[in-house]
C-alpha cells in the first residue's frame, strides 16, 4: 500500500506503508545508528518524534525478547529506506512490520532517507505526517500546518504510581521522566533498591523515602515543560547525591540555573565522541536529544563543565561544586551503542559512599 511523508515545508516522500496504518503527525528526526532499532523504536524520548534511521536496511535481525527498552513505546512513527520482512537472527521472535502493526506504530519504507537526512541537517528537524497517498494531499499538509508540537510527552511516559524494584544496596530513588529500562538495569546490576517515582514527585516525598541516592532519567520533549520536577531537583540536591543521563541532566542544569536550547537537528545515534575533562579521554556514547545546556549559561551557575561533544562542542557533562551531583547528556546505559560510559553507574555508587563518610565524620 503506498503512503507519504510530507513535511511542514512541503517536501513530499512517497513510500510504501509498513507497521500501522494510522496516520502520525510528529517532530522528524534522525539516528544514525547502524543497529539498534529496537531500542530506539522502545526509547520513551522519542515520544513525540517520527525517527528515520540513516542505515539503509533495518529489521534484519528482527525483534527479540531481551532488548525493549519499555514495553510500551510511544514514538510516533518510523521511516526505513528498506525494511527486512525475513530477519535472521537466532534471538529473533518477529520481524519488525509485525511489531509495528501490534504496537500501533505507523512506519513507511522506500523513502530516500539520504535526502531526508540531507534537508533535516539543512533546515533543521520539521514537522512531518506520515499519511495514505492520494488526491487528498492538500488536507494532510493543511492537518500537518495546523498541528503543533506537543508538550506533555513527560506526563504521557512516566509512570502514574510508584514501584519498587527491591535490592539489598543502597536504596535509590529513580525518577521517571521516560525512563529506559537500561537504567534500571545498570543500577539493579549493582544491588541497588529502586523506587521508581513519577515525574512530578515531590522533593518532600522523596526525602521521606530516605534514599542513599537519586536518579534522574531521561525523557521526551522540552525540559522547561517540566517546571515541577525543576523545583524538585532545586530542594534535593543539596541534601542527596544525584546522577542525571540526558533529560534528567537538562533538568538538574535548569534547577541550578543554567539554561538550554533546542539544537537545530540534535544528536541521535550511537557513535558520538565525547571528551572528558577529568580522565582525559575522549569516549563513544549513544545519544538521543535535541535540546543542549547552554554553555554560557553555565558561568552565573554553581555547575562545572566536565564534557564536551567533539562534533560541534555542546555540552555533555557537568557537576555541581558544593553538592554531590552530577549529569551526563547522553546515554551511560547504553542500549543501543557502546558502553564505554557504563563507569558513570559506579561513579554515582562511589559518590553516595563518600558522601555517607563524609556526613558520618561530620557528626
Ligand atoms: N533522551 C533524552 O532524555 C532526551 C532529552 C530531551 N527530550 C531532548 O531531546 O533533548
Amino acid at each position: 500500500m503506498k503512503r507519504q511523508l510530507i513535511l511542514e515545508d512541503g517536501t513530499v516522500f512517497n513510500g510504501e506503508a509498513f507497521g500501522s496504518l494510522e496516520e502520525s503527525i510528529g517532530e522528524v528526526v534522525f539516528n544514525t545508528g547502524m543497529t539498534g532499532y529496537q531500542e530506539i523504536l522502545t526509547d520513551p524520548s522519542y515520544c513525540g518524534q517520527i525517527v528515520t534511521m540513516t542505515y539503509p536496511l533495518i529489521g534484519n535481525y528482527g525483534v527479540n525478547r531481551d532488548d525493549f527498552e519499555t514495553i510500551n513505546p510511544s514514538i510516533f512513527g518510523f521511516v526505513v529506506k528498506e525494511v527486512a520482512q525475513s530477519p535472521s537472527n537466532f534471538r529473533s521472535d518477529e520481524n519488525l512490520d509485525a511489531y509495528l502493526q501490534a504496537n500501533n506504530i505507523p512506519g513507511i519504507a522506500g523513502i530516500d532517507t539520504r535526502k531526508l537526512t540531507k534537508l533535516l541537517r539543512k533546515h533543521g528537524t520539521m514537522r512531518g505526517i506520515i499519511t495514505e497517498a492520494g488526491a487528498e494531499d492538500q488536507e494532510a499538509a493543511q492537518k500537518l500546518a495546523q498541528s503543533k508540537l506537543l508538550t506533555n510527552q513527560v506526563e504521557m511516559v512516566s509512570t502514574i504510581k510508584p514501584y519498587v524494584s527491591p535490592g539489598r544496596g543502597y536504596r535509590i530513588v529513580l525518577v521517571d521522566f521516560g525512563m529506559k529500562h537500561g537504567i534500571l538495569r545498570e543500577l539493579t546490576k549493582r544491588n541497588c533498591h529502586v523506587t521508581v517515582v513519577p515525574y512530578n514527585y515531590s522533593a518532600e516525598n522523596i526525602l521521606r523515602l530516605k534514599p542513599d541516592g537519586i536518579m534522574l532519567t531521561n525523557g521526551p520533549g522540552d525540559p522547561k515543560n517540566v517546571p515541577e520536577a525543576i523545583d524538585m531537583i532545586k530542594q534535593v540536591i543539596p541534601h542527596v547525591p544525584t546522577f542525571g543521563i540526558c533529560l534528567g541532566h537538562q533538568l538538574l542544569a535548569l534547577a541550578c540555573g543554567a539554561d538550554t536550547e533546542k539544537l537545530i537537528f540534535g544528536h541521535r545515534g550511537s557513535n558520538h565522541p565525547v571528551y572528558d575533562f577529568e580522565t582525559k579521554r575522549a569516549y563513544l556514547t549513544s545519544q538521543n536529544h535535541g535540546y543542549a545546556v547552554r554553555e554560557a549559561s553555565l558561568a552565573a551557575t554553581d555547575l562545572e563543565l566536565t564534557q564536551v561533544a567533539l562534533n560541534d562542542k555542546t555540552v555533555e557533562g557537568v557537576k555541581h561544586r558544593n553538592y554531590p551531583a552530577f549529569s551526563v547528556q547522553y546515554h551511560p546505559e547504553s542500549s543501543p551503542g557502546p558502553d564505554d560510559t557504563n563507569y558513570l553507574f559506579d561513579r554515582f555508587i562511589e559518590n553516595i559512599a563518600s558522601y555517607q563518610a563524609l556526613c558520618k565524620e561530620e557528626v
